[in-house]
């Protein structure tokens, strides 16, 4: 087989989509000169793709409805079998539907990717199973990751366990409702805003997004590689801290990790809060929207740990709502070049790529029309700033996501944890299907502000649920210096020892 060679026409085309003036001449001259790289590219066609190998056998699965899906939470159900022991054996795990299962289907909530199948697992899926875990299937997640709301996937919107009708918050929609409904012990969310968070609290779950780099991304669908996290949602902090120290560590294909310092989670537990320096920050509870009776379980949750010994006071980080803004041209003008325009993954790293995902995506342009609306809305700032002003912001908030970093370091310096409100609000309703734009619009994105923060510094940050206000689950977070999860999991698990948080 040899790849299709352009004719002077073609190349006379191609040099005017690049703003060159060319006879069809010219064309022709360029064109014969072309051989050469066009007989490297057939050496390479020839060639097998280099991918991990499947190690597990699994069978296609099938579409679970009814009863069987009562929450909109599953995408796919197939079980595979991991080794027969191992750190995780007895527990059952159901994968965002952006993580690659091969040979079960994958349409990260949208319509447009519906029928790709990917051919080889994602590394944290082999590192599960080789710990005996036992996948359940995918579990819907909102279209390609966009949205803080369970109302924007194309499979349907998802449940909240606690209350139907009700967000279950997203974007790792379904991951949060099949762990806070009992259907499974561990989940994988996504997190490039605050969709591993953002569930866990509309859910009343544990979510924790690791420090950037630490758990490998390869075989993930990614979003914008600066902001891409995949990390642990569960019912309990044990199991929590037992999950991410299945899936952390380098795994030699993923270019956001630089050395990740991988520590003793489990470990953590039990060691009490006594001693613990907390920072309660004051911007962290003046997020647009932030509710009372958010507020108020988030600060008595403050004097619970008080109570058993650790150090609590009042910081001021007036960059918190500075880095919420900065996110915005990282995100939307990341995604739309990376996610967008370079099929999934875009280009100029090196790793592991998954060639079928570039196939498979790429045809969301004959497909357009029917991306979500708060995909279309991303997608066009983001565009707008990729061609009006030539990518220059998503450059500058690059730079500035540095001087983020630092104020936040600054504070880790005195203070071990940083500690807030999760969300401003507890779980909403879902949008009817007629909604208008503006109700879906605002029902994805209105609690981000308060999460992406720690997408753009890649500290270590997980929602712990602390109490109920109007019977919707409250979630706190806590936020540590780089690698230093252990001490997340060693207040969480203090807290979580209290008793029955709905009960807080
Ligand atoms: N993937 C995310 O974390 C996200 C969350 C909310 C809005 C956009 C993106």
């Amino acid at each position: 087989m040899s790849i299709t060679r352009p004719t002077a026409a073609e190349v006379a085309e191609l040099a005017s989509d690049l703003y060159l003036s060319m006879s069809l001449e010219e064309a022709g001259q360029y064109r014969a000169l072309m051989d050469g790289m066009f007989a490297a590219y057939d050496i390479v066609d020839a060639m097998p793709d280099m991918v991990p190998p499947v190690t597990y056998p699994r069978t296609p699965g099938y579409r679970p409805s009814g009863e069987e899906n009562q929450y909109g939470a599953w995408y796919y159900k197939s079980e595979v079998k991991g080794a027969p022991d191992g750190k995780l054996a007895g527990k059952t795990v159901a994968l965002k539907d952006n993580v690659a299962l091969a040979g079960v289907p994958m349409m990260n909530g949208a319509s447009t990717l519906e029928g790709f199948v990917p051919t080889y697992d994602a590394t944290i899926v082999t590192r599960m199973l080789d710990a005996g875990a036992t996948i359940k299937g995918k579990a819907v997640c909102e279209q390609f990751c966009l949205s803080g709301g369970s109302h924007t996937s194309d499979p349907g919107p998802v449940h909240n366990p606690r209350k139907m009708g009700y967000s279950a918050g997203g974007s790792s929609s379904g991951s949060a409702a099949l762990v806070a409904a009992g259907e499974v012990d561990m989940a994988i969310g996504g997190d490039q805003g605050g969709s591993i968070r953002i569930p866990a609290a509309y859910c009343g779950i544990y979510g924790m997004k690791a420090t950037h780099g630490l758990v490998p991304y390869t075989g993930v669908m990614p979003i914008e590689t600066t902001i891409d996290h995949t990390g642990p949602m569960t019912a309990t902090v044990a199991d929590n801290a037992l999950l991410l120290e299945v899936l952390a560590g380098a795994d030699g294909l993923d270019p956001r990790q630089y050395a990740p310092k991988v520590g003793a989670y489990t470990e953590a537990l039990g060691k009490g809060v006594r001693g613990l320096k907390i920072g309660v920050l004051k911007e962290g509870f003046e997020v647009p929207g932030t509710e009372e009776g958010v507020k108020d379980k988030v600060k008595a949750a403050a004097e619970r740990l008080a109570g058993l010994g650790a150090e609590i006071s009042e910081i001021s980080i007036p960059e918190h709502p500075l880095t919420a803004a900065v996110w915005n041209p990282i995100t939307l003008e990341g995604f739309t070049a990376q996610m967008m325009h370079g099929n999934g993954m875009g280009f100029n790293w090196k790793g592991q790529y998954d060639v079928g995902l570039f196939d498979a995506h790429s045809a969301w342009r004959s497909k357009a029309d029917d991306l979500s609306k708060t995909l279309k809305i991303c997608m066009l700032v983001g565009q707008w700033g990729l061609s009006h002003y030539r990518g220059r912001y998503y450059a500058k908030a690059q730079n500035l996501a540095r001087r983020m970093k630092a104020a936040y370091d600054a504070q880790f310096a005195d203070y071990d944890l940083l500690l807030m409100p999760t969300l401003p609000m507890v779980a909403t309703r879902i949008p009817a299907p007629d909604a208008s734009l503006e109700e879906v619009v605002a029902r994805a994105f209105e609690m981000v502000a308060a999460t992406c923060q720690f997408d753009v510094t890649g500290h270590p940050a997980m929602s712990i649920p602390c109490g109920l206000s109007d019977d919707l689950p409250v979630g706190m977070m806590l936020v540590a210096k780089d690698y230093d999860e252990a001490v997340i999991y060693q207040a969480a698990a203090a807290f979580e020892a209290e008793g029955d948080w709905t009960a807080f």
